[in-house]
């Protein structure tokens, strides 16, 4: 077909030749005749010009072959009444009345290029299964077609016009309703102490910033008490206050005044298939958001999947010692009713892992009930602690993972600490042949977490699972049941890993509980002993150290320099490099043989969580660390140096 349309071009080209020709010819000859024939010629341009239309159609007729014409198929696709269009090559020869009714229906379009009449068109797409979705003059079809698709052969596409269709699954879809339940985290804290007066006009504020932003939906949201709402948008603005980061947050935060500022929790619902499953999502994503210490929106979707926005500032302490009460009672009750206890923290153990196994069993010892920390010791960052319990003659109390599962009953209790998540547990079997889970940890929410603990005591505004202990140990048991001091040591050194030497979310529960474990006997030098490392450790750490570089308020650090067995070493660099002037979050990359280690510190300016989450790890604001495999050391780097760019990008969007 391509062939034949050249030829056409080449005789009509060669034929215009010899007119021109022989007009000059004439006109030297004959300057008259030379006249009447140039006006012949403009006569005859003038007439194939009017009939170009007539002319591509008798040409187009021609290219699709003479056979076809007035044949059954050509008279069944011209009646058909679905558009139907054949091309040659890229070129429109044909189309029905339908086509020209339906489709493109402004002008004729014959051996005119397809891309051109319709934008997008893809013979390929077109010949898959599911045909190709296209647009032409507002209208929505879907395309199918067969034949050749590229090259010279002949391609005939059917359009199916699902104008309404498309546009009604459109609507549906963006009217599907999204659930979210609000709460004003900092409420109670705001309007502490003020005057009535005051009062109102802060609520008022409050008030204001929530109808602006449902004002702007099809939505509406009901106040459910003084700090918790429920709304009900369309997904259409749920995209939309997605797309703008739940930019509520920002306009929350900057009311306030100087008992602090208002920041909220959002749990969205989108994606479900009734409004009852949207709302118990948005129930589900609340707690999350609240887990992972609030002042962010967590987003569930139908898949079970979870994403946050937000998080920026500081939590604000909200525990009650009602609630520490109550759990000691709890945990009383089902301690005593179990026949033995495994305590259990997460791999790698460390100081506030252990530390805190070993306040609950000074619990179990309370109770009189046979119990033991199960430890990995070949993996663990305690073994100075261990070791320390070990020569008091306190060895039995640790014993390893396949020994506790070799003990366990379906009357052994599991108490879990210092994590809430199953894939960082010390044993994953122990867990899971339990019958009976107690979970204690101040981690903030992580996805897929236990949901299956009789008692699940959750505190993100904890400094550290010791801290818990040692507040729930003041509240069991009778006056003489108390932990020795070498118990008291164990928990104040988990206190002092996770707050830096009391620098980092040391709040004022933090500091009476370090007071209680002084009274009970500890000893901040025994404590500091715990933390010693060797010369060897210590130089390597130095070295660490000084191979940081700066970028954008953070120092970085990527090294295969590190001893095989490095331990603490590299979340001790990272602390270190904390007190470097102008450092506001320190990352520290080790290559351990088989995957990359990063660990991740800050004062609090900076959330490192949210920067160690994009490399698929997390943590808290001021401590997180990821794992990485399959990737080199210089790649972590330029992966660190990317999360901090777009953190610092949404940092200076949110000012
Ligand atoms: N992949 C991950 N997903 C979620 N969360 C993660 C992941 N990887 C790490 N995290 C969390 O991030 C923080 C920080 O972890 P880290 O490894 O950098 O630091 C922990 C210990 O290695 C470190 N540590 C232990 N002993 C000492 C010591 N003697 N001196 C200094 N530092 C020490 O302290 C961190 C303890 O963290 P904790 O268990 O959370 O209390 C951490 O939360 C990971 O869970
Ligand atoms: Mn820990």
């Amino acid at each position: 077909m391509k062939k034949r349309l050249i030829t056409v071009d080449i005789i009509v080209a060669v034929l215009a030749l010899i007119c021109v020709g022989l007009t000059v010819a004439l006109g030297l000859v004959s300057p008259t005749l030379f006249l009447i024939s140039v006006a012949v010629l403009s006569v005859f341009t003038i007439v194939i010009l009017l009939n170009i239309q007539r002319m591509r159609r008798l040409i187009a007729r021609l290219l699709h072959g003479a056979g076809y014409e007035d044949s059954s198929t050509q008279h069944s696709l011209a009646n058909l009444a679905v558009p139907v269009l054949i091309l040659s090559g890229k070129n429109i020869v044909w189309y029905n009345d339908a086509f020209a009714a339906g489709v493109l229906t402004d002008r004729e379009y014959y051996l005119q290029s397809v891309y051109k009449a319709i934008p997008g068109f893809d013979p390929e797409k077109i010949a898959r299964p599911e045909g190709q979705p296209l647009e032409v003059e507002g209208r929505l079809f879907t395309a199918f077609g067969s034949g050749v698709a590229r090259g010279d052969g002949l391609f005939v596409a059917y359009f199916i016009n699902d104008t309404v269709l498309k546009t009604e699954a459109m609507e549906y879809r963006a009217t599907r309703p999204a659930v979210l339940h609000i709460m004003v985290d900092t409420y109670d804290e705001v309007l502490k102490d003020l005057k009535d007066s005051e009062k109102a006009a802060l609520t008022g504020e409050i008030d204001r910033v929530f109808e602006n932003f449902i004002d702007g939906t099809t939505g509406f949201l009901l106040r459910l008490s003084s700090s918790r709402y429920l709304a009900v948008m369309e997904e259409r603005h749920m995209a939309e206050v997605v797309a703008g980061k739940f930019a509520v947050l920002d306009r929350m935060r900057e009311i306030g005044n100087e008992n602090g500022v208002v920041t909220l929790s959002i749990g969205v619902g989108r994606g479900g298939a009734t409004f009852a499953e949207c709302e118990k999502m948005a129930r589900a994503a609340l707690d999350m958001a609240l887990g992972r210490g609030g002042d962010q929106a967590a987003v569930r979707s139908a898949d079970g999947g979870f994403e946050f926005y937000g998080g920026v500032s500081r939590s604000v302490e909200k525990r009650t010692k009602v609630k520490s009460r109550i759990i000691a009672n709890a945990l009383g009750d089902i301690i005593r009713q179990s026949d033995s206890v495994v305590i259990m923290g997460h791999r790698m153990s460390d100081l506030d892992a252990i530390g805190a196994a070993i306040g609950v069993l000074r619990i179990c010892k309370i109770f009189d009930k046979p119990a033991a920390v199960a430890v990995d010791e070949k993996h663990t960052l305690a073994g100075s602690l261990i070791d320390r319990f070990r020569r008091s003659g306190l060895g039995e109390d640790f014993i390893t993972p396949a020994e506790a599962l070799e003990g366990l009953t379906r009357r052994t209790l599991v108490i879990i600490v210092d994590t809430h998540v199953p894939h960082l547990l010390e044993s994953g079997e122990i867990y899971r042949a339990a019958n009976n889970v107690v979970v204690i940890d101040h981690h903030r929410k992580m996805v897929g977490h236990i949901d299956n603990a009789v008692i699940f005591y959750h505190e993100p505004y904890a400094s550290s699972t010791c801290e818990l202990v040692a507040e729930l140990l003041q509240y069991v048991g009778e006056r003489e049941d108390r932990p020795t001091a070498l118990e008291s040591e164990a928990m104040l050194a988990g206190i002092m890993l996770d707050t830096r030497d009391f620098v980092i979310n040391a709040g004022v529960r933090t500091f009476e509980a370090a007071a209680y474990l002084r009274r009970m006997g500890a000893q901040t030098q025994n404590v500091k002993r715990l933390f010693a490392g060797s010369l060897e450790s210590y130089t390597s750490k130095a070295r660490l150290v000084s191979e940081a570089v700066l970028y954008k308020g953070c120092a970085i650090v990527a090294s295969d320099d590190v001893p095989a067995d490095s331990g603490v070493i590299v979340p001790q660099a990272a602390n270190d490099l904390l007190s470097i002037e102008g450092v506001q979050a320190s990352f520290v990359a080790v290559d351990m043989g088989g995957f990359i280690s990063v660990s991740a510190r800050s004062l609090g300016e900076v959330n490192v969580q949210v920067i160690m989450e994009k490399l698929g790890g997390g943590g808290h604001l001021t401590m997180a660390g990821a794992q990485m495999k399959d990737v080199s050391l210089d790649k972590t780097k330029v992966y660190i140096m990317a999360a901090i760019d777009e953190y610092r990008k949404n940092q200076a969007e949110e000012e």
